[in-house]
Formats: C-alpha cells, structure tokens, sequence
C-alpha cells in the first residue's frame, strides 16, 4: 500500500494547469518590467517636488537643454513624490509620440480636469473619436479662405492701434517719442482679433477698454509663482484632487471661465437670432462651429469650444508678440532691413503676407522658434508601447539601443523651448534672434524635426495647433503696419527683460508689469 496520498487525475491536472498559470503571470510580470529601458536622469534635487520646482521657477528650457547635453535626445527626469517622467527629444521618437500613435499618448488626468475646470470640457480635453469629432467641426472655420477673410480684420485691429499711438505722440511735449507698454498693447490687439475674427464681436480692447476675460487671464498669470500655485502646476497631474482645495489660482480658473462663457452664450443667441446667412456673424469661426451644433456637437459642447478659442488664440499669440518687439528693439539692423521690406507693400494683402515677404516670414518664424508660447507639452501612455529612436542611446544599464520599452502610465514630456533652441540641434548660435537662418538651408538635425517649418512651437500630428495659421496671420497683419510706422526702441538697453512665467512665459523689464519700449514715429511717409 503506498504512503503518499491518492491524488485524482483531474485534481493533478488543474493544480498544474494552476501553476502554470501562476508561472505564466509572474514571468510576465517580471519581463515586462524587465523589457522596460531603464534610463539615464539626473539627481532629484527633493522627493516632494522632483524637479518641478525649478523647471517653474527658472526656464525650464535651459534646463532641458543642459540634460540634452549631458544625457543624450531621451533620458528621464525626477518628478513629485518619487515618479519618473521620460524626456524626448529624439526626432523620430517625438513623432512617433505626436504623430505615429498619438493616440496612444493621451493627456493626464489632472490635465483634462484643468481645461474642465477653465473651458467646461472642448477639444482640449478630448481623446480619440470625441476629440476627431470636436476637431473636424473647427476646421472648416480655420481654411485658407476664412483665414484670408481674417486677415483684413486684423488690419483694421491693428490699424487702429496705430492711429491711437499717432494721436499720443502728438499729444507728447516734444512729439518725438512714448514709452508704451506693449504687453498691453499686444493683449489688446489679440483679444480684438479673437473677438473679431472668432465672434464678430468688437471687444473695444483697441480703444483702450480691458475686457474682464483678460483681466482674469492676467490675474491666472500674476499668480503663477505662488506657493499655492505652484502646488497646482506641480502636483495636478499626480493629484487632480489639488485643483479642489480653496486656492487662489483654483478660484480664477472658475471666474475664466464664468466670464468666457458667458461671451460665448450672449454670442450664440445673438447668431440663432439672426435674419440673414449673408451676415458678417454667419463668417465668424464660432459661426462654423456652430453649423455642427445637433449634429456632431451638443449645445454645451459648442460653448466649451467657444471658450477654447477665447483661452488658445489670446495668450499665446500676444506673448509671441510682444517677444518680437522686444528683439526688433535690441537688433535694429532686424528692425530696419524688415522695414525696408514692408515699405514695397503699403497695404498688404493675406496673399502678399504668406507668400511674397520673405523677411516677414523669416522674421515670424524665427520669434516662434526662440519664444514658443507654450515650454513643453505632456502626455501619458494609455497602453504599453515600443518608442523608435532616430539616433543610438545608451542606457542607464550601458546599453546601446535603438528603441525604448515604455509601460502603460508612462508621463512623456516634449520640451518645446528646449528643441526649438537646443545648440546641439541648430547650432552654436542657436540662442541668438537671426532671421537670416531662415533665408539659408537649415541644419541637417533640425530639418530631422517636423512640426511647422521644422519647429515644435505648434507641435506636430492631429493634436497640432489648429489656430496657426490664425496667429501667423494676425502676427504678420501686426508686424506689417506697426513696423512700417513706427521705430521701436529698448525703455534702457534690453538687457533688463526677462522671461516671466505667467500663463505662458512673457517678455518684462525688470521691476515693471510689461514690455515697456519707446515709440516715435518713421518720418519718411
Ligand atoms: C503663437 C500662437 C500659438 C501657439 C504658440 C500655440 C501653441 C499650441 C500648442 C503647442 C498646442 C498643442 C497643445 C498640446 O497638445 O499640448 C496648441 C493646440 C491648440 N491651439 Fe494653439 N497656439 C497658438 C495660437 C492659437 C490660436 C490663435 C488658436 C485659435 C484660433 C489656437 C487654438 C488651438 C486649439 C483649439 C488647440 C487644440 C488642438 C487639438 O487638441 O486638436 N491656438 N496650440
């Protein structure tokens, strides 16, 4: 008779199909974390606050690029509360992230409830279908054509301006020259040209009047630096629930919104109210989107678009900006060589600004390489994923490869500022403000980059900005009057403006709430 116990068959078997299932789940468990590439970061300066802190209180460009420097295009980087977030600056891996599987790379959680909070929802916060549906009924109010209609609203905003500004200098003792605060100015006439062009809607910002939407955009922006701000921009994306503590900046967010909608609800009753098709309400971008209210978009859907427009087209754009004014002050020979080509055309057309003005152009495009509007852009990976690499990189481990293995929850962050003006990228003089290096063949490493004329300040992909050409548009309409009648010049020598981050990052002197330039007027008219 045997000692051992009489096993059934069937028991024998399901305990070892068991344990094979459970072998089965603890290799996998471990290859998947094996599979995972580790990579190379630098030290966290605190556990609290990784480097966060310092990437929002310095410029968080300079510090990307001194890691590219050391690390290498991919590396990642210490992140609130012991997490991780993995750096791409690899051209075929930024595009794989933005273009390839976008849609694997969504936003963070604490990131949607922001635009929930500030926008009531829209295309910002939106994934996969819902977002291709927002996304196709704003884009027909965004063709060629609708810009081209714009455009000649944008020349009156701007054109307005300048009869003020002429009006002021008559108005100074000696009639020579003003000192202008172009923040402001620029707040103005972007706000104006949202209004204009997104709604039919005269703001009156030109003449000097602040709407209360801009009063809180500012207010969000003076409180970027604060302790309780700082939690907010720091931990939302670890913990969403920061944006539900009573802080000053949680309490903005919903007054942005309370007044954004509040423009747009008056808006759409005044264009469900209209007589006519013809009307000049029936050419606005709103007007578009809401040719797909009841049928690709619900009511409140189309008031959250209405917000975005109000919220994406106006800071961005006036930052860029007042950022170019400020290098037209510090580079006069820029200032002047710009002038004499905006002279051939005294009433320029959308035609003559996108196709004919080759300093224009170059003059834009190389503002929106050294000042994009937004640093970085970040994303998620919703699933596990395997990223390509254009160039080798070597491993924390020393290994040298030509892809990483990423998890599911993996936080991405693109660094705008930092490839738009990365020394490894452009080259030596890749800090400095040169319009010329967009009239001679770009850099081998920066034609590698996609994204709008090899640049990431719009990103790349189907969450590209919709709006740029809108703001590539009213930036030329700007430049192209402004600088054909007036000379700008720096309040000292320049050397005393900094980078502020505000809501996006701003160009103010020191000690002052603006871009203050000195103004007077091109006599050879
Ligand atoms: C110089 C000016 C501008 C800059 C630098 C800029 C930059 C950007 C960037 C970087 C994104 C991608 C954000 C992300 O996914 O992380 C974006 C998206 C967007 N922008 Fe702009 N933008 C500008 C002007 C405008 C204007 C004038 C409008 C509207 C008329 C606009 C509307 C939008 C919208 C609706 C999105 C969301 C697109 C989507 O998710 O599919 N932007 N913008």
């Amino acid at each position: 008779m045997s000692i051992l116990p009489a096993y059934k068959l069937s028991d024998v078997a399901a305990v070892s199909v068991f344990a094979i299932l459970v072998f089965a789940l603890v290799s996998s468990l471990f290859f998947r974390r094996s599979k995972v590439t580790k990579l190379v970061s630098p030290e966290s300066p605190s556990w609290l606050w990784g480097c966060t802190r310092d990437l929002l209180l310095g410029v968080s460009g300079d510090y990307f690029e001194a890691w590219q420097k050391k690390f290498g295009d991919i590396y990642r980087i210490p992140y609130p509360c012991g997490s991780w977030r993995t750096i791409i600056m690899d051209p075929r891996a930024m595009s794989y992230v933005l273009n390839t599987n976008s849609y694997n790379f969504v936003r963070h959680k604490g990131n949607v409830a922001v635009f929930n909070i500030m926008l009531g929802g829209g295309i910002l916060a939106y994934e996969g279908e819902a977002h291709r549906r927002h996304r196709k009924s704003m884009t027909p109010g965004l063709s060629v054509g609708a810009i081209r209609y714009y455009t000649t609203l944008f020349l009156t905003a701007v054109t307005k301006v300048m009869e003020q500004w002429r009006s002021q200098l008559e108005a100074e003792i000696d009639k020579k020259n003003m000192i202008v605060n172009m923040e402001q100015w620029m707040n103005a006439v972007s706000f104006e040209s949202i209004g204009q062009a997104g709604f039919n809607h005269d703001f009156g910002c030109t003449s000097g009047i602040i709407h209360p939407v801009a009063n809180h955009l500012t207010a969000l922006g003076k409180s970027s630096t604060t302790i309780g701000s700082l939690m907010v921009l720091g931990l939302v994306q670890a913990f969403p629930a920061v944006l539900r503590l009573p802080l000053h900046r949680n309490h903005v967010m919903k007054n942005i919104r309370t007044s954004m909608t509040e423009v747009a609800r008056s808006f759409r009753s005044r264009l469900q109210n209209a007589k006519s098709d013809v009307s000049d309400d029936h050419r606005s971008l709103v007007a578009s989107i809401m040719k797909a209210e009841g049928r690709a978009l619900s009511e409140s859907e189309v008031i959250s678009e209405m917000n975005t427009l109000l919220l994406a087209g106006f800071e961005t754009t006036a930052t860029t900006m007042t950022w170019c004014f400020h290098e037209l002050s510090v580079n006069t020979r820029v200032q002047d060589r710009l002038r004499e080509e905006l002279k051939n055309y005294p009433e320029p057309t959308y035609e003559q600004m996108a196709t004919e003005m080759p300093y224009l152009t170059a003059v834009v495009q190389e503002t929106l390489r050294t000042h994009p509007g937004s640093q970085e852009t970040h994303r998620i990976a919703a699933n596990d994923d395997t990223i390509p690499l254009q160039s080798l990189a070597t491993t924390a481990d020393g290994k040298v490869v030509d892809h990483i293995d990423i998890r599911a929850g993996t936080g991405i962050i693109i660094p705008i500022e930092a490839i738009n003006r990365s020394t490894m990228i452009w080259g030596p003089d890749s800090h400095e403000f040169k319009p010329e290096r967009w009239l001679t063949d770009l850099p081998e490493k920066a034609k590698n980059i996609q994204g709008y004329h090899h640049l990431m300040t719009f990103i790349d992909g189907p969450r590209n900005c919709i709006g740029r050409n809108f703001s590539v548009a009213e930036f030329k309409a700007v430049l192209a009057v402004l600088v054909r009648h007036f000379y700008f010049a720096p309040l000292k020598d320049g050397s005393d403006v900094v980078r502020v981050r505000t809501f996006t990052s701003r160009a103010r002197n020191k000690g002052y709430e603006g871009l203050m330039l000195r103004v007077s007027k091109v006599e050879s008219e």
